[in-house]
């Protein structure tokens, strides 16, 4: 049987990190993150869109959506408080009906596969999403480190770090959701082999539900 994992955590919590590890290990990664930027690019509906109601300062002199002045509109200091909503409104969609097409497909090839819906908003959108869980799990880190993390590694200062915490689901609601907790405030050694042993767990799960 295909086991699918819901994996989310807060922003520079380290769920890339352990994403990435789990690419490694043999897991199919779908990374919402990465489809969000595929239904931006030019020519697509969803650029359209969002030039429509968000105006065309949008879009760059490359003809590519300029995400540092929309990230601005969405999450600044001055943002308009449905402008988020509206954003999500347009791409979400889209970037459902993409992950249902590369979840498909996996299950498709490999009827015992583990498939890792990578979804940093997954608190928020897992009632609207097309699929349902067998394990979900949170990647989770002091807020205070987080904000370290993106400082150093982001390139934000520590009112953007702040308000992008802020536009997302709290720790108690991701954690309330999760069925596992990966601590992320160790060091990446220690976090990578829970990591290992939880995909040992997946892989057996979906052997022994396949015979
Ligand atoms: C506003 C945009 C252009 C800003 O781009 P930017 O390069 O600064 O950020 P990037 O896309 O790399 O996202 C980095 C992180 O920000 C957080 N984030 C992104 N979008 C949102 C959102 N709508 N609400 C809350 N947090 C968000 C997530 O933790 C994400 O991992 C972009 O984030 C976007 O298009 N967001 C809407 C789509 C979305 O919801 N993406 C999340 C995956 S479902
Ligand atoms: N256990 C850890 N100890 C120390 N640093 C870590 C740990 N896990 C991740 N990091 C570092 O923290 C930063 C953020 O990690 P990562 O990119 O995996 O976060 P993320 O949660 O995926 O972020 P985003 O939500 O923005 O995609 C990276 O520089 C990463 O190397």
């Amino acid at each position: 049987m295909v086991i699918r994992i819901g994996l989310t955590g807060g922003i520079a919590a380290g769920k890339s990190t352990v994403s990435r590890r789990l690419g490694e290990l043999g897991a199919t990664i779908i990374d919402y993150d990465a489809l969000a930027r595929q239904v931006v690019e030019p020519g697509g509906v969803a650029l359209q869109r969002i030039v429509d109601v968000f105006g065309p300062e949008t879009v760059g002199a490359d003809g590519k959506l300029d995400r540092t002045w929309l990230a601005e509109r969405v999450f600044g200091e001055h943002a308009d408080p449905h402008a988020r909503q509206r954003l999500d409104a347009i791409e979400h969609p889209l970037i459902y009906e993409l992950a249902k097409r590369i979840d498909m497909q996996t299950a498709r090839q490999n009827s015992s596969a583990v498939i890792v819906h990578d979804i940093p908003l997954l608190a928020e959108v897992l009632h609207d999403l097309p699929f349902s869980f067998d394990h979900i799990v949170t990647v989770e880190a002091p807020e205070s480190i987080r904000i370290e993390r993106m400082i150093r590694t982001r390139g934000m200062d520590r009112a953007q770090a702040q308000a992008r915490i802020a536009s997302q689901s709290k720790r108690s609601a991701r954690i309330a959701m999760a069925d596992t907790v990966v601590d992320s405030n160790v060091d990446v050694k220690t976090m990578l082999a829970r990591v290992d042993s939880l995909y040992a767990t997946w892989r057996d799960e979906a052997s022994a539900s396949g015979r």
